[in-house]
């Protein structure tokens, strides 16, 4: 094997479709000291992981869902690892309780850098099936609570002198698939809506982003589908498996950090090639 190879002795495959390191082996441990971080839905799932990764590498986080329980083992376990953080309900369908949020986490941190629209909701529905209720619940939290968040911590970071925006998309948002009315149109709005911060908050120094996971194994989307995630489905996926949290961290430390200063009103799969047609025809 030549000196250029991409294994090391010992080694597995570096810089293929292997799996993706924890992000202290990828990045600086200093590389978010001083900035404040908010993750919506930080308590669970991607959010979670997300979340304990800003503060491994110095960020002070702050976590925020509808449920405390959630949110109290990771404010736990970054403090535990030395780390600062702080956790507040939010309900990101409401924009008032939105607005508390981003007034309560300046209060405590001073002011925040970075955003991670995380929160999401989805169910599997036939669409004839599908109640305005139904719709609600899922647009209103991918779609309305994206925008939300964006609208109150946006307005602190123009008056603040910038931040980075990351939104977490979905693969459904790029072609319509069955059962996924609600989730793949908020999908879509949240993308385009990245890129329309993007282009007017430029001017404030602020980057908006989107980050689009394919299928990543959480209780969420377990759930999501009906309890059980099909094998099946791996047959699209060229990596051979599902996603885990882990693999969607370094994208958005990434995006949020100052190596992607020149990187806005971009979307990024973390799909395992799930989005390239499986057929040459
Ligand atoms: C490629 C993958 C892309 C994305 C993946 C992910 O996002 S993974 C992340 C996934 N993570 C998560 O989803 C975590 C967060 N998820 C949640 O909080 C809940 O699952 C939620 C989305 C239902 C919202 O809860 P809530 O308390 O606000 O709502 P509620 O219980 O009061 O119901 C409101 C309406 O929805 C209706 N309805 C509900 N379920 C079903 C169903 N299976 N079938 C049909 N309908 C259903 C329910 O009947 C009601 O309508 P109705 O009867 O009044 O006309
Ligand atoms: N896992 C996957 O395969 C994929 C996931 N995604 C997206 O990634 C993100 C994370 O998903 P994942 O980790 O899998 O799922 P989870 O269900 O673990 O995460 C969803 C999070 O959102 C929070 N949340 C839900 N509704 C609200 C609300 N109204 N207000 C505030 N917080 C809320 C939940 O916390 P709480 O219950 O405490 O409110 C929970 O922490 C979502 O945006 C999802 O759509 C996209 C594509 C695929």
């Amino acid at each position: 094997m030549g000196s250029n190879s991409v294994r090391r002795e010992g080694d597995s495959l570096m810089v293929g479709l292997g799996e993706t390191p924890p992000s202290t082996d990828l990045f600086a441990e200093d590389l978010f000291a001083d900035r404040v971080v908010l993750v919506t839905g930080g308590g669970t799932g991607i959010g979670k992981a997300v979340a304990l990764a800003f503060a491994d590498h110095g960020a002070d986080v702050a976590v925020v869902s509808r449920n405390m329980d959630h949110l109290t083992p990771v404010v736990e376990e970054i403090e535990s690892r030395g780390g600062r953080a702080y956790a507040t309900t939010v309900d990101v369908r409401e924009y008032e309780s939105v607005d508390t949020m981003t007034e309560t986490v300046v209060e405590e941190f001073g002011g925040i850098d970075v955003l991670v629209n995380n929160a999401g909701a989805n169910f599997l529905t036939p669409t004839e099936l599908l109640t305005p209720n139904g719709w609600r619940a899922v647009v209103g939290t991918i779609l309305d609570g994206t925008a939300y968040c964006t609208l109150s911590v946006g307005e602190h970071m123009i008056e603040n002198d910038g931040g980075a925006i990351v939104s977490m998309g979905a693969t459904n948002s790029v072609q319509g698939a069955p059962y996924h009315a609600h989730s793949g149109a908020g999908k879509a709005g949240v993308h385009n809506l990245m890129q329309t911060v993007a282009s007017e908050w430029a001017v404030h120094d602020i980057r908006a982003n989107t980050i689009a996971p394919g299928i990543i194994e959480t209780e969420g989307v377990t759930e999501a589908a009906g309890g059980e995630l099909p094998e099946e489905i791996l047959q699209d996926i060229p990596a051979e498996r599902f996603g885990t949290p882990a693999d969607c961290v370094p994208t958005v430390l990434f995006l949020t950090s100052p190596a992607a200063a020149y990187v806005t009103g971009g979307y990024f799969a973390v799909d395992g090639g799930q989005l390239l047609a499986s057929s040459p025809f």
